[in-house]
């Protein structure tokens, strides 16, 4: 599925990775990459249909001199418990974890006016509780005494997330979280980085907002510097690089991975208005009046 990784082949040899979220759109190629540099990865995730195809597919990946393998368990990062089997389950079958890449997660989008507090929490615990009880766990039960890397994939939040402010505050802390455990975990020889995709194409991401689907990744093409939508494969390599000792200096770090788009344009638009309350009146007042007066006729 991905392409070739441009990383020196059996990088990962050895190593053992669990990418939440890995059976599909960025993860199926997070995963698909660190295959191919030898790494032994557990994918997890809510769906065992999704996982079992993603094992099928991507174990086909593996060459039979590589010390790679693929293994999925299922698990709703939601869950405390489901999280600690996760964790259990994976050191009982390979005895270690070098890697955790938490990709797991998503929202839906809506106006803020109109979240329930039902939804408001599922984002929320999904993308940062989620992500938190993966980290602790992963810590706790092996990083602190062996070390460790970890990436958070979080989103282009730096301007707000209008149509969807319950990710853009879960992925703010997120960022946040990083920041707090990167100087916590230090000691322990863990290193911990995130990374903010742009709008990233996949089937999966695409189907997950339905009819507006389409719409929504072709309208944020303008905003793109690029003026092309990023792909999963063009996420990996970054995430590939923050695990590896290529990145050995780094940590509590954000890297954008988003062609600018983040310092670009807004897809969210403001309708006019005057709703404001008028600025307080004084010179710069007047001579603003007296330039638009002018400019008016040529406009
Ligand atoms: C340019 C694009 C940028 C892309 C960025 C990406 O990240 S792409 C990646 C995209 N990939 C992903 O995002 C993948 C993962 N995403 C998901 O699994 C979901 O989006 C989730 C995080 C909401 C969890 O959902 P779940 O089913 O496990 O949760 P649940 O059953 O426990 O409670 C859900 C509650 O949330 C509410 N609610 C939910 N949907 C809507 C809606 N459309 N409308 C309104 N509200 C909605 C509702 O209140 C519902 O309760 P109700 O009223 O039914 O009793
Ligand atoms: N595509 C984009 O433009 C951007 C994506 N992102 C983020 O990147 C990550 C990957 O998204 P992407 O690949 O694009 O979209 P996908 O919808 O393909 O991936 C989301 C993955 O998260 C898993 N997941 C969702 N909720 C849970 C949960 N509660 N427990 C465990 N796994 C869960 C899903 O699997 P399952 O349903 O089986 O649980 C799925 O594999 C997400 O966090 C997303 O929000 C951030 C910025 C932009």
């Amino acid at each position: 599925m991905a392409a070739r990784s441009v990383f020196r082949s059996g990088l990962f040899n050895g190593r053992v990775a669990i990418v939440t979220g890995g059976a599909t759109g960025i993860g199926k190629a997070i995963t698909a990459e660190l295959l191919q540099l030898g790494c032994r990865v557990v994918i997890a995730s809510r769906k065992s249909e999704r996982l079992e195809a993603a094992v099928d597919e991507l174990s086909q990946l593996i060459i039979s001199s590589s010390s790679a393998s693929i293994t999925a368990v299922c698990c709703n990062i939601r869950h405390e418990d489901q999280v600690r089997n996760m964790v259990a389950s994976t050191l009982r079958q390979y005895g270690r974890i070098d890697y955790l890449v938490n990709n797991g997660g998503g929202q839906f989008s809506s106006p803020a006016a109109n979240m329930s507090l039902k939804g408001w929490n599922a984002v929320i615990d999904t993308n940062l509780t989620g992500t938190f009880l993966c980290c602790r766990e992963v810590y706790n039960e092996w990083m602190k005494d062996h070390g460790g890397t970890i990436v958070n994939i979080i989103a282009d939040m730096w301007r707000g997330f209008p149509g969807m402010a319950h990710t853009g505050a879960a992925r703010a802390a997120v960022e946040n979280l990083t920041k707090s455990l990167a100087i916590e975990w230090a000691s322990s020889g863990v290193r911990i980085n995130s990374i903010a995709p742009g709008s990233i194409f996949s089937k999966t991401a695409m189907e997950n907002y339905k009819d507006l689907g389409p719409m929504m990744f072709q309208m944020a093409v303008p905003c793109i510097p690029a003026k092309r939508l990023g792909f999963p494969e063009e996420i990996s390599p970054a995430v590939c690089f923050l695990l590896s000792p290529a990145a050995s200096f780094i940590s509590g770090a954000t890297l954008k991975v988003d062609a600018g788009q983040s310092l670009y344009d807004s897809v969210w638009e403001i309708p006019d208005h005057s709703a404001w309350p008028a600025p307080p009146e004084g010179e710069n007042v007047c001579a603003l009046r007296e330039v638009m007066k002018e400019l008016k006729p040529k406009l």
